[in-house]
């Protein structure tokens, strides 16, 4: 029960200078600082309830957004998520609907998890090779890596990655947008050898029809399309499942607004019979959508059945509940909430423009 009546709000720009060190790039977004509106809302409650919000942005769209956020207006051009109070099996007195031995595998195995964090685009060979080899060596047996700038660096990468992991681990492979149709398909024609999974965001995410054409193009070669971590609401999703244009549905949980917009999608993929694979990564993504994905699991889908959760491995530190990876997979988390908290100190040195982080990185620049 959510008691206490709202008596404070406020939102930090909240940026991590991932830029440095080519985190986060892909074909479209070649130097991104994965940074975030924190917005905390507190109570007048005699518990000192409060929540903890994120919109996730690649920086300088923290702007545009902690100026709405200010006037209380909804998110459109980034991902944001607020939660008061508990979520999921956290929450307790939600009424759904819990399969005991699913909730059982959970809690013993975790949630199967892929990783990204190997194959940014910014990454030179040798780190890729290097990431590479510290994954296998931790179990990880799901790897996925940025294609879509440059074709021959596209086939040297992904015959790197292949040959590293091997024919039977899975490859997936992420253009971030960067072609029209026809180009997509032709492009992805010629990474096929390497056997990727799927192809994601292979061109414009508003362009229904055109997932649907690449979608057809590339079943004979047994790649599916995935898209979906710049769908902003249930309706494009419909449409999007309506014309068979994705293979593997990739939920956002702070682009889809509200939790209650997530599930609505979680059950529609269900209806459709389409995997669901959330998108996570950025800053606090992973934290959110863990929870989603394995109420999925528990009460929606009931399958393992290709599905997996994307994990990046930065910035965990400076959430209050991080994540915790087993084995390549989502241990459970055990605390009440969303797992949105930042830590205070985390917040403090990171606020742009005056944290000591980016106060000692302009200070660098100016000598
Ligand atoms: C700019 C970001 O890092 C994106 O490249 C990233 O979210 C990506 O699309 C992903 O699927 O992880
Ligand atoms: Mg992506």
């Amino acid at each position: 029960m959510v008691r206490g009546r709202i008596s404070r709000l406020s939102v930090r720009d909240v940026r991590f200078p991932t830029s440095l060190g080519g985190h986060g790039s892909d074909a479209m977004h070649t130097d991104p600082d994965y940074s975030a509106a924190y917005v905390v809302i507190e109570t007048d409650a005699e518990d000192g309830l409060k929540g903890c919000g994120i919109t996730f942005t690649l920086g300088k769209g923290t702007e545009v957004d902690w100026s709405r956020e200010r006037c209380g207006a909804p998110g459109h051009g980034s991902h944001s998520e607020c939660a008061v109070g508990p979520v999921g099996k956290a929450g307790g007195e939600a009424s759904v609907e819990v399969t005991c031995g699913h909730e059982e595998q959970i809690l013993t195995h975790g949630y199967p998890a892929y990783t990204t964090s190997c194959a940014w685009l910014g990454y030179s060979d040798d780190t890729l090779r290097q990431l590479c080899t510290a994954a296998l060596k931790d179990g990880w047996t799901r790897f996925k890596v940025k294609v879509g700038a440059d074709l021959q660096d596209d086939m040297r990468r992904c015959r790197l990655i292949r040959d590293m992991i091997g024919p039977e681990k899975i490859l997936m492979m992420d253009a971030n947008q960067r072609w029209d149709v026809p180009e997509a398909v032709e492009w992805t024609s010629k990474l096929a050898e390497f056997k990727p999974l799927w192809i994601e965001e292979p061109t414009s995410p508003d362009d229904i029809l055109g997932h649907a054409a690449i979608s057809k193009a590339l079943a004979p070669l047994g790649i599916g399309v995935a898209t979906g971590e710049q769908c902003h609401n249930r309706v494009i999703f419909k449409q999007l499942l309506q014309a068979n244009a994705l293979q593997f549905l990739q939920i956002d949980s702070c682009r889809l607004g509200s939790v209650n917009e997530n599930l609505s999608v979680l059950l529609m993929a269900k209806k459709f019979g389409i995997p669901v694979c959330p998108h996570a990564g950025g800053v606090g993504l992973c934290e959110l959508v863990q929870h989603l994905i394995i109420f999925d699991y528990i009460s929606v889908s009931g399958s393992l059945k290709n599905r997996m959760c994307e994990y990046v491995d930065h910035l965990h530190e400076h959430f209050k509940y991080p994540v915790i990876i087993r084995r390549a997979s989502y241990m459970p988390p055990k605390d009440a909430g969303y797992s949105t908290e930042m830590k205070e100190d985390s917040v403090e040195k990171h606020q742009y423009p005056d944290g000591e982080v980016w106060k000692k990185l302009q200070a660098a620049q100016e000598n």
